[in-house]
């Protein structure tokens, strides 16, 4: 049986090990003195606490580039989601295979929510007819939606929306990337101005020719 203890789970989050027991103890979990966690019944608690251990039924609206990327991703099965359903506008698109799932015509929509009791919506439609498919999914049951366009939806309460915006995520790593940068020619400028001043040789000239390029401070 695998275990691991306190002070490793902490070690590996940043946190501190009193902590992570007092949480673990929310969920009723309790690791032996001098042993720590049975490492499958921890996993298998937390999934329990964050509604991973239930079989959750998704249906993706859109099935182009990103709505066909997402249902080949293998990852939501193991976490307990259930690609139930592909839904597309385009007749062209109905009966075909992605994912080795048949994808069908959104006028079926509200009918393949109620027989498939889905409450999660993904829409990876265009922008301009993201709310009209939200608006349709709410209305057929759906109560959690998953939006990749880049538009803003309205919901009524009671509707959770979590929107995906990758170029937000870039932005950020820019952001960064910028203050990276600009504490690095501060740094530069710092040591240029502590480092000793010799006599100008020809390596020290400035673009003219004459001038050092370090002057002294
Ligand atoms: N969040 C992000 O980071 C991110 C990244 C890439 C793309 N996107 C967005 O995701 C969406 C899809 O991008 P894509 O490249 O897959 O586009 P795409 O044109 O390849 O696919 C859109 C699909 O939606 C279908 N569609 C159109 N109207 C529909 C309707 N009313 N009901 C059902 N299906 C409908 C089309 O037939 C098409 O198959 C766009 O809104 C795009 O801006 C977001």
């Amino acid at each position: 049986m695998p275990t691991v203890s306190s002070e490793e789970l902490a070690a590996a989050a940043g946190v501190n090990s009193a902590k992570l027991r007092k949480d673990f103890s929310y969920l009723g979990s309790y690791g032996t003195r001098g042993v720590g966690y049975d490492v499958e019944y921890l996993v298998y608690q937390i999934s329990r606490e964050l509604g991973l251990t239930q079989d959750w039924p998704v249906v993706i609206v859109g099935i182009g580039n990103l709505g066909a990327a997402l249902a080949n991703y293998g990852g939501f099965a193991s976490r307990g989601f259930r690609v139930a359903a592909l839904i597309d506008a385009d007749p062209a698109m109905a009966g075909k295979q992605v994912a080795g799932i048949a994808v069908q015509h959104s006028d079926g929509l509200e009918k393949i929510i109620s027989d498939n009791g889905v409450s999660i919506g993904v829409i990876t439609t265009p922008p301009s007819v993201a709310q009209q498919v939200c608006d349709r999914l709410v209305a057929a049951g759906v109560t959690s939606i998953l939006n990749f366009a880049p538009t803003v939806l309205s919901v009524p309460d009671g509707v959770d929306v979590r929107k995906v915006d990758l170029s937000i995520e870039l932005q950020i790593l820019a952001f960064h990337e910028q203050r990276k940068a600009g504490e690095e020619a501060a740094l530069n400028e710092a040591a240029a101005l502590a480092a000793p001043v010799g006599r100008a040789d020809s390596t020290d000239q400035g673009p003219d020719g004459d001038v050092p390029a370090v002057m002294p401070a």
